[in-house]
């Protein structure tokens, strides 16, 4: 095999199509298109074998796309610097091609020293934007139009084809086992590769969507009526750009249609929102500590560590049943919408008042979606910390009547439930003693006692300076 090549290190952008870095470095000569699974990324306490199975489904295909165009995926284990390294000893690296990562601290104290190594050979890294986050921004003065700039821009086509490389292993995508994460095995997870993501949009562009906005706060309809493109926009199965103009596309359909206004209206609160998925990962890549520090530092309610609460809390044993179903849910299926996620980590905070980098790593675990940008902005605004003086705080009573009256999902996901009648459903503590009996669910027992005052979140210390909304 002759070198030196042009190397495409994937990240978080495992696919082939609107891949700018791979079709430049294609021009440009050989390439060997790169995965590097790192060992002491997959330890972090955000990281879990739920994410990695799906990260390896992607690798897969992506292999397989590759190699359809000349050359597959080559895949190597260690530290990047390290393989790196070897790689240019070996057969010399002309340049490096990727996509620019907001990740969390790991990734980024990973890309420093990546940078520093490719200085050192004298090696240029290309980096290109994925997304609508601007690196080195000094203010957000122009940031929505230019993010509407960057998804207006013509989508990349993948290379009609590669240089196949005599003499590279293409290397083995490890197990879960093998990367010493616990395997989890979830009969309801989502999929991983652009197949999946491409007909996932398809099916929500032209029915789907059809109910997004009416269906998007109760944890039953969301699943059907939500995108589910999350997990594929993290992972990067599926270009983002490639979703904001279909879905343009797809509401200009309806230009002339009165009948169809409700779901023009239904495209247009998703399109918001997949601005909102730029602007959240700006403030992590703007402002890398706040995955770990409150970005407001005056206190707003005290809170500490408690390991009993926050275990009832991350198993669904809390007593208080709307929120144990969507813990529960949310754990056999690595995915929950929008507003219970945002009831769990307020209930979090503000009634069992833990902090929220405890909990908010426990929920980051449990997305296969997890994407450090919009978690750790939402973990943090959820619980009062960003110095925002409009301060949300949901009753998990009130939600669960709001979004589940009959108590289906509850029932559902809490199977020791089942039999309480719907009138007790949501406050089963209130059943008396012969009925606990007579239905086989005793509390305290079957099913835990509320582990707090029920409804009652903290009092602020300093209400007076803040809009409090109750949800
Ligand atoms: C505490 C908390 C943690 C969260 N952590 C994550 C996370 O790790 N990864 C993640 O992708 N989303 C996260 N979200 C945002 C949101 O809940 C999910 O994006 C959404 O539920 C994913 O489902 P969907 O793809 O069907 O969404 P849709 O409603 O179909 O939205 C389409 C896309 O828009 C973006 N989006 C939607 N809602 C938001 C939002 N509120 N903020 C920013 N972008 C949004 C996502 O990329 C999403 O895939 C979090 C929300 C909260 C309250």
């Amino acid at each position: 095999m002759k070198g030196p090549l042009q190397v495409v290190w994937f990240k978080r952008d495992l696919r082939i199509a609107d891949h700018k870095p791979l079709l430049e470095a294609s021009r440009l000569g050989a390439v060997l298109p790169l995965y590097v699974v790192e060992p002491h990324y997959w330890q972090q306490s955000d990281c879990s074998g739920r994410q990695w199975q799906f990260c390896a489904e992607s690798l897969l295909e992506l292999r397989l796309s590759l190699a359809r165009l000349g050359q597959p995926l080559v895949v190597r284990c260690g530290q990047v610097e390290q393989v790196l390294e070897r790689a240019h000893h070996q057969f010399g690296i002309a340049g490096l091609w990727s996509h620019e990562e907001t990740g969390n601290g790991f990734t980024y104290a990973r890309d420093l020293r990546v940078a520093a190594w490719a200085r050192r050979h004298s090696i240029r890294w290309h980096e290109f934007a994925q997304f609508g986050v601007i690196r080195g921004l000094k203010n957000r003065k122009g940031w929505a139009r230019r993010w509407e700039g960057r998804m207006a821009e013509m989508l990349t086509p993948p290379p009609e084809r590669l240089t196949p490389l005599e003499g590279i292993e293409i290397g083995e995508i490890p197990s879960t086992h093998g990367l010493g994460l616990e395997p989890d095995l979830l009969p309801r997870r989502q999929h991983g590769g652009s197949r999946e993501a491409v007909q996932l949009l398809s099916s929500f562009l032209t029915e789907r969507s059809r109910r997004y906005q009416a269906d998007i706060s109760s944890p039953i309809t969301a699943a059907a009526s939500c995108s589910r493109l999350s997990p594929h926009l993290s992972w990067g199965t599926l270009s983002l750009r490639e979703v904001v103009q279909l879905t343009r596309k797809r509401r200009f359909c309806f230009a002339d249609s009165p009948a169809e206004r409700s779901w023009s209206r239904s495209l247009q609160r998703f399109d918001n929102r997949l601005h909102w998925h730029c602007h959240f990962i700006q403030k992590l890549e703007s402002k890398p500590s706040l995955e770990y520090q409150e970005l407001y530092s005056g206190r707003f309610v005290q809170r500490s560590s408690n390991e009993k609460r926050l275990k009832a809390w991350a198993l669904g044993c809390t007593g208080l049943p709307f929120v144990d179903a969507c813990m529960r849910s949310l754990i056999a299926t690595g995915w929950l919408n929008f507003r219970m996620r945002a009831m769990l980590i307020s209930v979090a905070s503000y009634q069992l008042l833990l902090p929220w980098r405890e909990s908010g790593m426990h929920l980051a675990r449990l997305f296969i979606d997890y994407e450090p940008g919009i978690h750790w902005s939402q973990c943090q605004m959820q619980s009062g910390t960003t110095g925002n003086k409009t301060v949300r705080i949901y009753n998990p009573l009130k939600q669960g009547l709001d979004h589940d009256l009959s108590g289906n999902f509850i029932r559902r996901w809490l199977p020791e439930l089942r039999r309480v009648p719907a009138v007790y459903l949501h406050q089963p503590w209130t059943m008396d003693p012969q009925t606990q009996d007579r239905v086989g669910c005793v509390i305290g027992s079957s099913y835990p006692k509320p582990i707090v005052s029920f409804a009652k979140p903290a009092k602020p210390l300093n209400p007076a300076q803040l809009n409090l909304f109750c949800l």
